[in-house]
């Protein structure tokens, strides 16, 4: 089976500062990945490594079986950089067409209309940027990185800087598309791309640090429980519940909870039970543990 990405000790320095540090990767094509990790991390530097606007200091990459910027990949990766602009002086409709007429498609400008409308930017065709939001400019150049459907779709940073209902536009985008698509996808927003990916891979120092399928989250014998604002101070309670190991305090109402696993294969109910018992309402109750603690809070036994 082609991988989508296979990397052997790939490393990229940029005169005495090395950004990848050796990075080895089997990832499968048949699914999304979110790129997390620190600013300086190496995020951007394993984007364009892959995209083939840089070429790596030492090791082996391939992207879809071929080597980044092989003609035999032409087309079939498109990408939004980090800080992507568009041109004020053209419409975005122009832009977009233009960009399709260089990949050598046969109708450019259909193909502006099919990736404005993807992003449900149709009317915006003979708007100049300007006259266009921060959000929207910027789902127009994810729309660029749709041209010519390309199997593999590189997102830097997407909804950086943009409002909760552009945000909520992306990500609509990214799940109305992942049948079609396979996207790679940097974000510090680790609540939004466990909403759109299944793997997540977080770069540390130039190295992956760790590796998650983000469907594993359910088999941790924890969950989190949101209790109704002003039920605060129920810790002692919850902790008495059968089978709780350990109970978290993490946000005034919220709590996170460890608890046996194998002996309590129904603990969300028995949870739920014994806060109906004490009359404690409960706002949310969600399984297994968010990224953020399955990336940065050590496993506690
Ligand atoms: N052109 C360059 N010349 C020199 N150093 C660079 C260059 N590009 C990146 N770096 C350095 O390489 C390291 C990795 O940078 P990179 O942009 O890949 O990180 P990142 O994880 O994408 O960060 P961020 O989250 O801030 O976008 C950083 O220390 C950065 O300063």
């Amino acid at each position: 089976m082609t991988l989508m990405i296979e990397a052997r000790g790939l490393t990229k320095r940029y005169g005495s500062k090395t950004a990848l540090d050796g990075v080895d990767l089997n990832l499968a094509a048949n699914g999304s990945i979110a790129l997390v990790g620190p600013n300086g991390a190496g995020k951007t530097t394993l984007m364009s490594l892959i995209c083939g606007y840089l070429h790596p200091t030492s090791g082996h990459l391939r992207v879809l079986g071929d080597a980044p910027g092989s003609p035999a990949l032409l087309g079939r990766i498109g990408a939004l950089p980090q800080d992507a602009q568009l041109d004020p002086g053209f419409g975005v409709g122009l832009q977009l067409a233009h960009f399709a007429a260089l990949q050598g498609l046969d109708k450019p400008k259909q193909e502006a209309r099919r990736v404005l409308e993807l992003v449900q930017l149709a009317e915006t065709y003979d708007s100049l940027p300007q006259a266009l939001s921060h959000g929207m400019r910027k789902r127009v150049i994810i729309a660029q990185a749709l041209i010519g459907q390309p199997e593999l779709v590189l997102l830097d940073e997407p909804t950086a800087g943009l409002d909760p209902a552009n945000a909520r536009a992306v990500r609509e985008l990214v799940n109305r598309l992942r049948g079609e698509c396979r996207f790679i996808i940097s974000s510090h927003n680790l609540e939004e791309l466990q909403k759109m990916c299944d793997t997540v891979l977080h770069i540390d120092h130039g190295r992956i640090s760790n590796q998650l399928t983000v469907d594993d989250a359910g088999q941790e014998g924890a969950l989190t429980l949101t209790l109704a604002p002003g039920t605060e101070d129920q810790q002692s309670v919850l902790a008495q519940v059968t089978g709780v190991r350990q109970v978290t305090r993490r946000d005034r109402e919220e709590y996170l909870i460890r608890y046996d696993l194998g002996g309590h294969p129904d603990f969300d109910l028995e949870l739920l039970t014994a806060l109906k018992a004490a009359r404690i309402p409960y706002r949310r109750l969600a399984l297994g543990l968010s990224l953020e603690e399955r990336l940065f809070t050590p496993e506690q036994s």
